[in-house]
């Protein structure tokens, strides 16, 4: 085998509509000889709040995702070229029984991620980011999380249950899996239950650049922000496709009005370009509320540039060595 990475099927060769399905057309994890970064999804949605629907959201990226092409000229980087990217499948949980489904996904998690394999989870809903967050905090100890979402995602509990997609980082919190000197969230907005939310959200260790700040900051403002919070340290990228105004998303199970377009979101994403990524998930994609793939195609994107983004982090890493 040679030692170059597998890239995606050539479009000018097979056609895109042809063939299977994997991410952006890439080889099967088992289809290569090691992997730099898995791509792998969890079908799993019993988490959800409102629209059920998730569990298909994996499926659905990546039949939205066979457009995207090798080169990032924004990046200047081809990430599939730069680092082995392969789709790992589905991991198979557990429907009915949420604890069960967490132990299987984290489980999963660390096995796909021994020997330095990086994970980018494709949801599922926002549940599933605990069993990643242990998973990657027993490898690398407190995280920093940068949370694009309309949600806090903060809360305590639902009917009673903690384990919620509403839930996931107030658990994480509690655990000590992130480092609460370095978390935020990107693109709060919307009703919360009471004022004591986003005080309780700030003990839990994180800051808030809200979707407003959009309106009135720039975008490279806020990617200084973002970067100055995350530091030097491991970033666990974690996205729920609500981030984006319904207008640019609205496939997904609680949307919100008044969120980012993608292009605010691709270009924030950009800017995590040198940060020590250990890991991603993007999540909430929910196909049969989507229109015409708008919600499928962003999602790709948005996976795309953060693959782009660790291809980056690889090559100048590489070069830093020389
Ligand atoms: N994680 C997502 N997408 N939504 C959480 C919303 C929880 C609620 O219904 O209040
Ligand atoms: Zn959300
Ligand atoms: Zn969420």
């Amino acid at each position: 085998m040679s030692d170059q990475p597998v890239g995606p099927i050539d479009a000018t060769r097979v056609p895109r509509y042809a063939g299977p399905a994997t991410f952006a057309r890439l080889p099967r994890a088992d289809e290569v000889d090691h992997v730099d970064v898995a791509v792998v999804g969890v079908p799993f949605d019993s988490g959800v709040s409102y629209r059920p629907g998730a569990r298909f959201g994996p499926a659905h990226v990546r039949a939205s995702s066979k457009l995207l092409r090798p080169y990032h000229p924004a990046l200047d980087v081809s990430p599939f070229a730069a680092q082995q990217v392969a789709d790992a499948g589905d991991i198979a949980v557990n429907p009915f029984d949420i604890a069960d489904a967490m132990k299987t996904v984290e489980l999963a998690a660390r096995e796909l991620g021994a020997g330095g394999t990086k994970l980018l989870t494709i949801g599922g809903d926002h549940t599933i980011a605990l069993p990643l967050l242990r998973a990657v905090a027993a490898e690398h100890g407190p995280v920093a999380v940068v949370h694009f979402d309309a949600h806090l995602d903060t809360w305590d509990t639902y009917f009673g249950e903690p384990t919620t997609h509403g839930t996931p980082f107030r658990r994480a919190s509690e655990e000590g899996l992130l480092d609460p000197a370095r978390c935020l969230h990107v693109g709060i907005r919307g009703p919360l239950y009471s004022r004591e939310d986003l005080r309780e959200d700030g003990v839990l260790g994180f800051q808030v650049v809200h979707a407003d700040d959009y309106q009135d900051a720039t975008v490279a403002s806020v990617v200084e922000r973002m970067r100055r919070r995350l530091g030097d340290g491991p970033v666990y990228v974690s996205i729920d496709i609500d981030v984006l105004d319904p207008a640019h998303a609205p496939g997904t199970g609680t949307p919100e009005a008044g969120g980012l377009t993608s292009r605010e979101l691709l270009h924030t994403l950009r800017g995590l370009v040198g940060l020590n990524i250990v890991g991603a998930d993007i999540v909430e994609v929910a196909p049969a509320y989507d229109h015409a793939e708008l919600t499928g195609i962003a999602a790709a994107h948005v996976g795309y540039e953060l693959l782009s983004v660790l291809a980056k982090n690889r090559e100048e890493g590489s070069a830093a060595q020389r």
